[in-house]
């Protein structure tokens, strides 16, 4: 029987058509109208054609004849627009052999459709055996699960599970047909499909599919892998680029910040190369700095003592530090970290820890002391005392504890630590491992240092309180240089944020130590004396924390032993140290602080003091900072005095010196300009001769200092209805006068307070009207019993103000100033205006004691005041704190009851007194 035959199309490499496949392409014209005869000469609807797929010449198979093809059916034919291709749709439906076959190079050409003999050979062998099924569902199974795995799509993702649960259902006699479908499906070698398409037989079919199939699947795995590795190694290689990219930046950044281009380099790139013009460079002398520095760091650490917590750090981060590129900003890091835990003074390191202990030993300690104190401070003279008390303890506990049996072994035989070496891995080369180790194996520095058990200066911590300018800092000064030790001043004012005391831990940016740490650095021995200034102006808890509380573990003798420095995080002994605390008041300071204070009050300076310690010691120091002599400048005691009372008016002192200083400095200017005219040849004769006076007399002072800044304050004060004077306490801890002033304004019998006045004075001024409302009658103000005052004759208002309305003032003591000022408005009788007054009362008319009574009495008496009204119970205050000099010069009454202070303040007979109502009524 004669072959059939098939017009055939040539399929080009690397198209290929399988039986069950579909394949859509491009075809010329020529063909195009070829397949359109076929259309006219086929009896079907959709003829058929041999599609035969031709290698091309650079493949293999090129070379070989071909013979198979698949018998494909035209679905379709389209010319989508004019001047493109027709598209020819074919669907494949079963393998065919060209009875002759033809040559790749020999090939039809793709635009006509010879006709060709074949053979349909798509079944041969018939079902394939078991084995071959299950090798080829096994190996399309996992390709599908690897495609599924694969897609993004989800759709497509459910479309290749569907399909792979149709291979797991297939029958055997179908798995050839199955295989044809997946591999037309999936992609393959274009040599790969042409076999399977040459594969007639199903057994050999299965096998190649099955070949493919677990090909692609590796093939899928493996780039999947290298996708994914490569995908890792760029994001990598991207980060460390973009990190050094800004590592360089910052560098460039702070090269050009310490280097600031110099005007006189044109070429702004490169001022700061800074290549020398000789041999040697200074990018070299860097280097050798750097160097120096390096070797600096790590002989302080191997100066630290062997097995301390310090010292074990330091190798850890010294290690760190070696590890990292230099340049690096974690480099930096480290390194600022390394240098501040080696400055801080540990025991071991602190050279001079010895000297505080020998100095102490010293028999003539406290005579020498005293001298040091007394050289530069005048009076003062309990506080001297009480200092000298202090550090008579500070000296016995010291030799008591450095004759303690555990002390003297710390101090000659220190225990050997356990010498385990760090099991950290050393990294670096051989040598710096050796260098490594030996930072750990140091033997132990010989040291006097006490160890940590040593328990320190556990004397009370003192507190010096009182205004400005009072001498409390400079005590402090003079401690210091009683104990040759190195003195430094923290000041505590507005500190608000815990860790300005404790320091930043080290994960923050830019951090650092804190206060503590700082002034230890900078005093340089780990015993020196510390002055917590203003511990009264500390913030209270908030959200930074608590400095306070930060302050409390500084100052306990029982903790400070292993201070806590974030910074530093390694436990530093403060035992040693020697703090000293001062405050303008105690009001604002925190109880558990105050707890762990000895309060020593500095009240403020009498006249005669301030003339004292001007002439002694703050003259002196003008003369001498403003390149005078003495011989040069002198003042008199009438104008030292004229600066102290009507230029200053302070506790302290530390306006007088600036007005001493003021003065010197303008006599210094007139010193120069004399010396200018005696050395020029052009000076007149008279400028020549003239006599330079070096004396400043007190009518001189307006010249030079201007208007007297409290003169006439005397003179201002009057005596008015109304106004009587009471005797106050500033917030800095200053006392003074203050008028309190009352006026009836028309009303209806009610009390107006005025003054920023709180919650307790405001209860004084009712106090104070209620009990002259009650008095009114004895006190002649009303001509009856149960006559309101305020009513009659005419309805008025009091207006009660305290002067000074920006200052919030508060407190009981205003009580009886108040009731004299409302006596005085109602009665019509003045309080003589030399005449101030505190002192609180009750609804009953007692006179309770106020305090403060020190720092008032001395404000009065600045201010001129010449007798004082107090409650009888402050008497003892009197006696013991004020300065006989100022309790010579005024009078001090003393009263038990307001009839008391009111005679006291309006004097005898004064004030119309009904005197059997009030005799009567003190019998009661
Ligand atoms: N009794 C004194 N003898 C000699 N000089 C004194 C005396 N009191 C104070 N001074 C001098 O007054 C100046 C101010 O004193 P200091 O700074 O100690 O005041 P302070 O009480 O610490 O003030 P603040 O509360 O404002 O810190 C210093 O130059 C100090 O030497």
């Amino acid at each position: 029987m004669p072959s059939p035959r098939l017009p055939v199309l040539s399929i080009a490499h690397p198209l290929i058509l399988l039986p069950t496949a579909r394949l859509t392409i491009p075809i010329s014209r020529t063909l195009a109208d070829a397949v359109l005869a076929l259309l006219d000469d086929s009896d079907a609807a959709q003829p058929v054609l041999a599609a035969v797929p031709i290698p091309a010449p650079e493949d293999p198979e090129f070379h070989h004849p071909v013979t198979s093809g698949t018998a494909a059916r035209v679905v379709r034919l389209v010319r989508p627009r004019a001047g493109q291709p027709y598209l020819l749709s074919l669907h494949g439906l079963t393998r065919i052999r060209l009875v002759d076959p033809v040559h790749p190079s020999t090939a039809p050409t793709p635009d006509a459709l010879p006709d060709h003999a074949i053979q349909y050979s798509n079944g041969e062998g018939g079902t394939p055996r078991p084995q071959t099924v299950e090798a080829f569902k096994d190996a399309a199974l996992r390709m599908l699960d690897r495609l599924a795995t694969d897609s993004v799509q989800p759709q497509r993702k459910d479309d290749w599970m569907k399909v792979a649960a149709m291979v797991e259902d297939i029958s055997d006699e179908r798995a050839a047909w199955m295989a044809d479908v997946l591999v037309a499906a999936v992609s393959g070698h274009y040599p790969d499909k042409l076999a399977f398409l040459a594969a007639t037989d199903v057994e050999d079919r299965l096998h190649r599919a099955t070949e493919l199939f677990i090909k692609q699947t590796s093939i899928s795995e493996v780039s999947k892998k290298i996708a994914s590795a490569v995908d890792e190694s760029l994001s990598r290689q991207q980060k460390e680029y973009f990190l050094r990219q800004q590592l360089a930046a910052i560098q460039r950044e702070l090269h050009s910040l310490h280097n600031p281009p110099s005007s006189n380099n044109p070429n702004p790139n490169n001022a700061n190369l800074g290549f020398g013009t000789g041999g040697g460079s200074e990018l070299d002398e860097d280097e050798q700095a750097d160097a120096d520095d390096l070797a600096d760091l790590r002989k302080r650490i191997e100066a630290m003592e062997a097995g301390s917590e310090e010292r074990k750090v330091g190798v850890r981060e010294w290690r760190r530090l070696k590890r990292i590129p230099q340049g690096s900003v974690e480099n930096g890091v480290i390194r600022t970290y390394l240098e501040w835990l080696t400055s801080v003074p540990w025991p071991s390191t602190s050279a001079t820890t010895g000297t505080g202990l020998d100095v102490l030993k010293d028999p003539s300690f406290l005579g020498k002391a005293r001298a040091q104190l007394d050289a530069d401070h005048y009076g003062l003279d309990q506080i001297k005392r009480r200092l000298i008390e202090y550090l008579a303890v500070v000296r016995l506990r010291a030799m008591a504890d450095a004759s303690s049996p555990a002390s003297a072994s710390a101090s000659t035989s220190l225990p050997t630590p356990p010498q385990t070496p760090t099991q950290g891995r050393i990294e670096g080369s051989d040598k710096s491992r050796k260098e490594d180790k030996a930072l750990v194996h140091a033997p132990p520095a010989p040291t006097l240092a006490p160890k940590k058990s040593s328990k320190g200066v556990k004397g009370p911590i003192l507190l010096f309180v009182g205004p400005p300018g009072t001498g409390k800092t400079s005590l402090g000064q003079s401690i210091a240089k009683a104990l040759n030790r190195p003195f430094q001043r923290i000041s505590l004012g507005g500190v608000r944020d815990e860790a300005e005391i404790r320091g930043h831990r080290r994960t923050y940016v830019a951090s650092g130590p804190g206060m503590i740490v700082q002034a230890l650095r900078k005093a340089g021995r780990n015993d020196p004396v510390i002055l917590l200034d203003e511990i009264d102006k500390v913030g209270h808890s908030n959200f930074h924390g608590d400095p306070g509380a930060a302050l409390l573990e500084v100052l306990d003798p029982e903790q400070n032993h292993s201070f806590n420095d974030h910074y530093i995080n390694v436990p530093i002994d403060l035992s040693q140290v020697l703090f000293i605390c001062t405050s303008n008041t105690l009001e604002t300071i925190s109880a558990p602080l105050l707890d762990r204070c000895e309060v020593v009050e500095l009240s403020g300076y009498t006249y005669d003091e301030k003339m004292h310690i001007a002439r002694r010691f703050l003259l002196p120091k003008q003369i001498q900072a403003n390149g005078l002599s003495d011989s040069q400048l002198q003042l008199t005691d009438g104008s030292l005095l004229h600066i102290a009372t009507l230029y200053t008016r302070e506790a302290g002192v530390r306006s007088l010196e600036r007005a001493i200083g003021a003065v010197v400095r303008f006599k210094a200017v007139e010193w120069a300009e004399h010396l200018d005219v005696l050395a020029s040849p052009d000076a007149p004769k008279e400028e020549k001769d003239k006599d330079w006076r070096g004396v400043v007399e007190e009518d001189e002072l307006e010249a030079i200092l201007g208007v007297p800044r409290w003169d006439g304050e005397e003179r201002e004060r009057e005596e008015r209805r109304g106004v009587v004077y009471g005797l106050v306490v500033t917030g800095m801890g200053e006392g003074g006068i203050m008028p309190v002033e009352s006026a009836a304004v028309p009303g209806a019998g009610r009390l107006k307070l005025t003054g920023s006045l709180g919650d307790v004075i405001k209860e004084s001024g009712e106090i104070a009207l209620s009990w002259v409302k009650t008095h009114a009658f004895e006190l002649g103000i009303t001509a009856g019993r149960g006559i309101d005052p305020l009513k009659v004759p005419d309805p008025v208002d009091i207006h009660l103000h305290l002067p000074a309305g920006a200052q919030k003032k508060d407190g009981p003591s205003a009580g009886i100033a108040m009731t004299c000022a409302f006596v005085s408005l109602l009665s019509g009788a003045c309080v003589p205006k030399d005449i101030a007054m505190t002192g609180e009362i009750t609804l009953r008319g007692r006179v309770t004691p106020v305090g403060g009574i020190r720092m008032k009495v001395l404000g009065a008496h600045r201010a001129q005041i010449r007798k004082v009204i107090l409650p009888w119970a402050n008497r003892k205050d009197v006696e013991h704190d004020v300065a006989p000099e100022v309790r010579r010069e005024m009078q001090f009454v003393f009263v038990r009851t307001v009839n008391e202070a009111l005679e006291a303040a309006f004097g005898k007979g004064t004030l119309g007194w009904r005197r059997e109502t009030v005799l009567l009524e003190s019998r009661l």
